[in-house]
């Protein structure tokens, strides 16, 4: 809302309005609050601090800026003629400043205020509290967190409401979150609030991402797991993505790691759409099989050096499958888990948390090579100890599904990609099974 407010001002012509407004400005004689008042006939009014009327009449005069200008004509309440320098000071009413904002977050308060003020809004707390702190950008498009501008009140402004978020926020689309749901296809409940379309285009480690925000989710926490799979080197592999989404495993295996074939398992159809055009977009889609589906009935056996298996809390379902996708020959598995470890995670950092593994048979001996991993050792333990007992699972998988060999099953690494809740870990553990 702007306010009114009168103030003491000093008129002047307006040839002479920047060259005096700057002589007092330097000696800090005007009131910044408020704006120049222009009465449109070649005067302007410029705002004075209290008490600074004798002092500007002086600056004026040593300055050489002496009046010669008549203001009968002008309609204001003229206090007193300045001695010295002949300048009118008059009573005048000015429109106070709109304060700078700080943040993008101030900015939209002022402008929600100023919206709120036309159209005949109460600004109040809870109103407020419906506002927005923090916002993700996906390009032109913001994604809001839930629970903001669900109150009623706001349907008053209509679509300027959205025109005034986008202004503030620099963009031209907006969209709500909600949770996540609980379905399989892992789906965002986005809502667009303001736009035609919910596709927005990511990049990240020079891959171009595409995908409809409504529809399929990015894992931009999985970034510690993309950028090693970048530095991979499966030119002469064939791997298999059980889980792929919208590519963001798949795309690093084919774009960085250069994998000779990727076979890429996905059941949701929009995440299916969004993998295709990233593969032609990323322009790899010669050396990748798109299998759309369940892949417990999809997936090709017998095909890979290596299996990814991309899927929290647990891509327990997919182990037997995964196994089955290996070569006779054997190969890698990277299994994803949420871990759960009972000890307090404020007390341990999340930095460098990865750590190499050897391994015979199930007995596996974990070998420490990172100095700060000694200050994490009681949650590493945990994992440890869940890596081991997979190691058993897995390796009568293997004997299941390559019934004709023997295998052994080690730890090749384990990798720390982020903490998911309190106790709660996503690591990557990655199996290596061996034909004996
Ligand atoms: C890529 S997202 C997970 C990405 C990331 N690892 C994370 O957890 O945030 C998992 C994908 O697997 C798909 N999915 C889950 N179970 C599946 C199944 N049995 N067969 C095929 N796709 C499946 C989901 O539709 C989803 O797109």
């Amino acid at each position: 809302m702007t306010s009114l407010m009168v103030k003491q001002a000093l008129i002047v012509p307006n040839t002479l309005c920047q060259p005096i407004r700057k002589i007092l400005e330097d000696s800090k004689l005007t009131d910044i609050s408020c704006n120049l008042k222009d009465f449109g006939v070649g005067k302007i009014a410029i705002p004075l601090g209290n008490g600074t009327s004798d002092k500007v009449d002086s600056l004026l005069v040593k300055s050489n800026m002496i009046c010669n200008c008549n203001t009968d004509s002008i309609n204001f309440v003229t206090l007193k003629t300045l001695p010295m320098s002949g300048y009118q000071i008059a009573q005048v009413m000015f429109k106070a400043k709109r304060p700078k904002p700080k943040t993008p977050y101030e900015e939209l308060v002022l402008s929600l205020t100023d919206l709120a003020h036309k159209y005949d809004i109460c600004m109040t707390e809870e109103l407020q509290r419906d506002i927005p702190h923090h916002w993700e950008k996906h390009g032109d498009l913001v994604l809001l967190p839930p629970n903001c501008f669900c109150n009623d009140t706001w349907k008053k402004a209509g679509e300027e409401l959205w025109s005034v978020v986008c202004k503030c926020l620099h963009c031209s689309r907006v969209a709500r979150k909600d949770v996540i749901s609980a379905d399989g296809f892992r789906t965002p409940q986005v809502r667009l609030l303001y736009g035609d379309t919910g596709w927005v285009e990511h990049k990240d480690n020079r891959i171009r991402y595409t995908y409809n925000i409504t529809k399929c989710m990015f894992s931009a926490g999985n970034v510690t797991e993309k950028l090693r799979i970048a530095k991979f080197d499966c030119s002469n592999e064939t791997v298999v993505d059980l889980y792929a989404g919208i590519g963001y495993f798949t795309l690093p295996y084919l774009v960085h790691a250069k994998a000779r074939h990727l076979h890429a398992c996905e059941w949701n159809p929009d995440a299916v759409e969004a993998l295709k055009k990233n593969l032609h977009l990323n322009g790899v889609e010669d050396r990748c099989t798109v299998h759309h589906g369940d892949n417990r009935k999809i997936c090709p056996k017998n095909v890979a050096d290596r299996v990814n298996l991309g899927l929290i809390p647990s891509s327990e379902d997919g182990w037997p499958v995964a196994c089955a996708a290996l070569k006779t020959t054997g190969g890698i598995l990277h299994v994803h888990y949420n871990i759960e470890s009972k000890i307090k995670q404020t007390e341990v950092s999340d930095t460098n948390n990865s750590f190499e593994g050897r391994g015979s048979g199930c007995e596996n001996e974990i070998i420490r090579t990172n100095d700060s991993v000694s200050k994490h050792i009681d949650r590493m333990k945990v994992w440890t100890e869940w890596a081991e007992k997979t190691c058993e699972t897995l390796h009568k998988l293997m004997c299941i599904a390559h019934s004709d060999r023997k295998w052994t099953i080690s730890v090749l690494h384990i990798e720390h990609v982020k903490s998911y809740a309190p106790h709660v870990d996503h690591v990557v553990v990655d199996f290596k099974c061996c034909p004996i």
